[in-house]
């Protein structure tokens, strides 16, 4: 609980993403010492400068922890035969260890195709529709298969500050697949055993629901949306939403997310948006790497 004139306590993400990409480069170490180089491979489609500057993050990480990167790029006028060969090579690519496809695709193209023409054992995005199957019928731990990766940096996000959400109830807001409708097939999973209601453009009232939630994962891309005045004090939040908009002061573009000001006064725990979640799910593209590559190893 929060008392009055306090501020929520932080969710640092980008605290907590370099503390796993220090684990993650010990555990790449021991693979290579192995004489295994995991490989993480991006198709980018375009000139989206949003994408661009998302894929080349996920290479500087990459880096970062001694995973090799693969880039296929492409241009905008690419077709879907183009798409799908690049998606080929990499299937085919021993030194692609996981992949990702960066979304969202050029508009025209068939994005379920492509995905799900990308081989589930290197679905480093945890996207393709045997993983999110696995996700439904694989109802504990240990991780057998890859989570989708936002979903999976909230819950690391939340256990590395101590907060459980077992008996509590979590309101997610947008019911988008990479992260509303996963995270609540993951919440429920009986080793974190909360009580989810996912909420979506379609629901009456939300502020209703918003009331009765002890944890809200914003995932709407809706500015402000979240606001303190619907939320129980002491809830914890998390801050998920991307939205471009315009700074009033300079009309340059800043990336905001779905929380309104106010709720850092009423919330326990409050991830801040940028260096909250953004970072936790580069860092769980990572982890997905490098699990796939010493599951790979350990089946040889
Ligand atoms: N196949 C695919 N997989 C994805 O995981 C995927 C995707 N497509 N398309 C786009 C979204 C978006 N996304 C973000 C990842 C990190 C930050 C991030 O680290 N943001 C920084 C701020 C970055 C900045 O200021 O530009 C932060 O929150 O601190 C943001 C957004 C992954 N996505």
């Amino acid at each position: 609980m929060t008392a009055a004139g306090e501020t929520a306590q932080v969710l640092d993400g980008k605290a907590t993403a370099a503390a796993i990409k220090a684990e993650l480069a010990q555990r790449v170490a021991a693979l290579r010492a192995d004489g295994v180089v995991p490989g993480l491979g991006t198709v980018l489609v375009g000139d989206d400068p949003g994408s661009h500057a998302y894929v080349a993050g996920k290479h500087r990480d990459c880096a970062e922890v001694g995973i090799a990167s693969i880039r296929e790029d492409l241009p905008a006028t690419a077709s879907q035969a183009d798409v799908e060969a690049a998606v080929d090579r990499l299937n085919a690519d021993g030194a692609c260890t996981g992949y990702i496809v960066q979304l969202p695709l050029p508009a025209g193209m068939d994005t379920n195709a492509i995905l799900e023409r990308v081989d589930p054992d290197k679905d480093a995005d945890g996207l393709h529709p045997t993983n999110l199957g696995r996700l439904v019928l694989r109802v504990s731990e240990p991780v057998t298969s890859p989570l989708p990766c936002t979903p999976r940096g909230i819950l690391e996000l939340l256990a590395r500050h101590g907060l459980s959400v077992a008996g509590k109830h979590v309101v997610v807001l947008g019911r988008g697949t990479t992260v509303g409708r996963s995270i609540g097939l993951l919440l429920t999973r009986r080793e974190h055993n909360a009580t989810v209601t996912l909420t979506h453009t379609g629901t009456r009232d939300l502020a209703s629901h918003l009331r009765t939630a002890d944890v809200v994962v914003a995932a709407a891309g809706v500015p402000g949306l979240v606001r303190a005045e619907d939320l129980k004090p002491g809830v914890v939040v998390l801050d998920v939403g991307v939205s471009r908009v315009a700074d009033p002061g300079t009309g340059k573009a800043r990336l905001v997310g779905d929380v309104a000001p106010g709720v850092a006064q009423v919330a326990s725990w409050l991830s801040p948006n940028p260096g909250g979640v953004g970072p936790m799910t580069r860092a769980m593209l990572l982890a997905n790497v490098v699990d796939m590559a010493e599951r790979a190893r350990s089946q040889v």
